[in-house]
């Protein structure tokens, strides 16, 4: 099949590039010259395990090209796939901007019986609003065929997600263009799930927001299990094991972050709000993640009193590991918030630095290992669990700090690996903290 897809990001990219690995003929246009040119050189413009392996097999083997040109990615394509960011607006709702505008660029050179694919999370109704845009500006005038196929990937996994999915959701009224939508995905041998274009969207919304609500579930869970004396994970693993509750999401830690939980748990409150439909457990989950994601820095107040002059070595920018995306990190919020209590902040991260220094600028150090950031910092805030991080010996990390203070976002340590120490004030989370003093 010839397919086109606008867009190269994070589910763009994935899409394309496993597309072609399953045989078809994929273009991939992006208005971005910096993405396309790095693209064409066989390049990811974002860190994806696995993915320039495919993108150069693929690209090699000619099903898979890159464009900034419209017009030269819709010529002939049967298939067209909308996967451009739908970010959040300051009122909570989705902002359907740049959606609007790749459908306007692509209209004029779209061909009488193309199928367009809307990838990107959408409000509901959305697809029709396409619809009816395409209709207006399309070249032929000819009722175009829609459908919504929202994606599930997830970062850190994206290639691995794309050619695995737990299922495919295909929503339009319409039998032929969902049928060909079918067999496009027909070599992945996903289950799939034939909706229409309104349910299909909003599959999407409940999705995330429901995997959300168990994270903050578990948050609040374990800040209770912290009062209480019980210990978070155990319990987790006591309610994961009943099938109807399931072990997934149920990892306790500084929250949700990046580009898809909040602002699609957003979009799904202000569409509640839009349809007067109370929805109060939204905010809830929303409220649990905002001061999830500042618990560290909360405990080290209770632990120092203040944070004034204390050398804070942060462990991981990223929102999740193997990812460089920082958008929506809980990082952001906890260096910021450390910056403003008086700290001095010296982070590292495997993969992620370049984004923190857009965000942060010169107001952190950024440290090139994990050795140079923890040397005779104060405290240590372990914030993503990347491998690297988990992998270390705490015994040796301790060694180097000026006091042996550990705040793990992440629970990334055994109680095993800690009681190795021979002095150490460990705080983690959901379970008690750790304090071994020197004999
Ligand atoms: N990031 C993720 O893990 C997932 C994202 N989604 C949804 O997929 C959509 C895309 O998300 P990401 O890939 O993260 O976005 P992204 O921001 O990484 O990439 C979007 C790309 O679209 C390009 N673009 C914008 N306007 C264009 C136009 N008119 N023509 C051609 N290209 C254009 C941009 O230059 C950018 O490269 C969003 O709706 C998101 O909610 C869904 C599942 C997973
Ligand atoms: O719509 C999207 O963009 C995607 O959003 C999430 O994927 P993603 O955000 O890439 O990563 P997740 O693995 O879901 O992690 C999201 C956040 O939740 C946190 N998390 C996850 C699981 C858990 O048990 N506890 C927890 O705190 C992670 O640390 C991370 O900050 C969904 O898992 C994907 O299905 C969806 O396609």
């Amino acid at each position: 099949m010839r397919i086109a897809v606008i867009g190269t990001g994070y589910v763009g990219l994935s899409t394309g590039v496993c597309l072609a690995e399953i045989g078809h003929h994929v273009i991939c246009i992006d208005t971005s010259e910096e993405k396309i040119t790095l693209l064409r050189g066989g390049k990811s413009p974002i860190y994806e395990p696995g993915m320039e392996e495919l993108l150069t097999k693929n690209m090699e083997a000619k099903r898979l090209q890159f464009t900034t040109s419209h017009r030269e990615g819709l010529e002939k394509s049967e298939v067209i796939i909308v996967a451009v960011g739908t970010p959040q607006q300051d009122s909570g709702e989705a902002d359907l901007t740049y959606l609007f505008q790749a459908i306007q660029d692509a209209a004029p050179y779209i061909e009488k019986g193309s199928i367009i694919v809307i990838k990107s999370t959408v409000p509901v109704g959305t697809n029709e609003k396409v619809k009816r845009l395409l209709e207006a500006f399309g070249q032929n005038k000819v009722s175009p065929f829609v459908v919504s196929n929202p994606e599930f990937l997830r970062q850190g996994s994206a290639v691995l997600d794309t050619l695995n999915p737990d299922r495919i959701v295909i929503g339009c009224e319409n039998k032929e263009p969902a049928a060909v939508i079918e067999k496009m995905y027909a070599p992945l041998n996903a289950k799939v799930v034939k909706t229409d274009a309104r349910s299909a969207e909003m599959i999407k919304y409940a999705s995330n927001a429901f995997l959300a609500t168990k994270i903050s579930f578990i948050n609040n869970i374990g800040n209770l299990c912290e009062a209480v004396g019980a210990n978070v994970e155990d319990v987790s693993k006591g309610m994961g094991l009943d099938q109807r509750i399931g072990a997934a999401f149920l990892q306790s830690g500084i929250g949700y972050g990046g580009s898809c939980f909040p602002k699609d748990v957003s979009a799904l409150l202000a569409a509640a709000k839009e349809y007067h439909v109370p929805f109060s457990m939204i905010e809830e989950t929303m409220m649990i993640n905002n001061r999830q994601k500042l618990l560290l820095v909360k405990k080290a107040l209770n632990r120092f009193g203040d944070l004034k002059h204390k050398k804070i070595a942060v462990l991981g920018f990223a929102f999740k590991p193997e990812t460089d995306d920082m958008r929506e990190a809980p990082s952001i919020t906890i260096i910021h918030s450390l910056l403003n209590e008086g700290a001095s902040v010296i982070g590292y991260d495997p993969v992620a630095t370049r984004n923190a220094k857009g965000i942060f600028g010169e107001k952190i150090a950024y440290a090139t290992s994990v050795g140079e950031a923890i040397k005779e910092s104060d405290a240590v805030f372990i914030v993503t669990e990347w491998k690297e991080i988990k992998q270390l010996v705490l015994s040796e990390v301790i060694s180097q700090m000026k006091q042996p203070i550990v705040f793990d976002g992440r629970n990334s340590f055994s109680e095993e690996a800690v009681r190795d120490c021979e002095e150490i004030e460990y705080y983690p989370i959901g379970k008690p903290a750790i304090i071994i003093r020197k004999s």
